[in-house]
């Protein structure tokens, strides 16, 4: 660590700052619903009270944005090149929701420079919008900084549906995070799923290679119904947890964001955002070895 980066974090821990929840919404393949998980599931916390930050990480997209019909002139780039404060970049979504735009443009976070580096922690500790919660919308596929956030993250959502391609990607960015970035634990969320019984066999299919070819620990956390209603929101730049909150995907996705509240929230190192920051832009070793199993 850099002596900026130490400041960044020396800071940090005077403030004393409430421990965050950081989970990362993975799928390995796009089109399985990471980016409606994420903020549903946002909106959901935020109905239940909590202060949710979602950070727009599906490069190139700029998914959320759109899914929400919100503009960003500014993105997460500008705050890594010092141009603005992480503060200036968030686009209020529904029921107060803050989102990061990080869209096409922001580096990759092993190509960052140290004094990057110590930029991004810095903001990430100056940031005064409230947060409880940090979701974190990744990218599909298995790039580095999809592995990056899902390295840093304390929890790690995998969604996953009923396809061939959608069980292979998903086993793949499995395997590459529990044998090069030290993550064990993953939370599966079927989606798309006709019945709960879908959802569990979806579940075992995953589980059986898994079991099979790696060492790591997954459960089952939500099973999200196919729900025509999600498409309807969409088509009206809604969300379905806000226009048919009492549809079957919008309970599901309610269910979820109560399991989300029951987690433990760690104590640090780990606990704060900065520290979700710093193990961010760590070498993947070095985050490994600072894993708990
Ligand atoms: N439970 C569901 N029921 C019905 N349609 C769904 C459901 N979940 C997602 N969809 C639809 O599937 C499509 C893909 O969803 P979404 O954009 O959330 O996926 P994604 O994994 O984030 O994709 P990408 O990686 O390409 O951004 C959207 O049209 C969305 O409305």
């Amino acid at each position: 660590m850099t002596g900026d980066q130490a400041n960044g974090l020396r800071m940090m821990n005077e403030m004393k700052l409430n421990g965050v929840k950081v989970v990362a919404v993975t799928g390995g393949k796009g089109g399985v619903g990471k980016t409606s998980a994420s903020i549903n599931t946002a909106v959901a916390l935020a109905e239940k009270g909590k202060k949710v930050v979602v950070l727009d990480a599906d490069l190139g997209l700029a998914n959320v944005d759109v899914m929400l019909g919100l503009r960003a002139d500014r993105n997460l780039s500008h705050v890594i090149s010092g141009e603005c404060e992480l503060d200036e970049v968030l686009v209020e979504g529904p029921k107060g929701i803050q989102i990061i735009p990080a869209t096409s443009g922001t580096q990759s976070m092993v190509e960052l420079s140290h004094a990057q580096h110590a930029g991004l922690i810095r903001a990430f500790s100056e940031m005064r919008t409230p947060c409880d919660v940090l979701i974190v919308d990744t990218a599909a596929g298995i790039s580095d900084m999809v592995l990056s956030f899902s390295r840093a993250s304390q929890d790690v959502l995998v969604v996953v549906c009923d396809e061939p391609t959608s069980i292979t990607d998903a086993y793949a960015l499995i395997k590459i995070l529990s044998r090069e970035h030290g993550v064990f634990r993953f939370k599966v969320v079927a989606n798309m799923v006709r019945s709960l019984r879908e959802g569990m066999e979806l579940f075992a299919k995953l589980s059986r290679v898994t079991d099979r070819f790696l060492d790591v620990a997954l459960e089952l956390v939500a099973t999200i119904p196919f729900d025509d209603n999600l498409r309807k929101a969409v088509r009206k730049q809604k969300l379905v947890v806000e226009s048919f909150p009492n549809s079957p995907a919008a309970i599901a996705y309610q269910g979820l964001a109560s399991k989300i509240i029951s987690w433990p929230i760690p104590q640090q190192p780990g606990g704060h955002l900065e520290f979700f920051v710093e193990r961010l832009v760590r070498e993947p070793r070095a985050t490994e070895e600072s894993n708990a199993r």
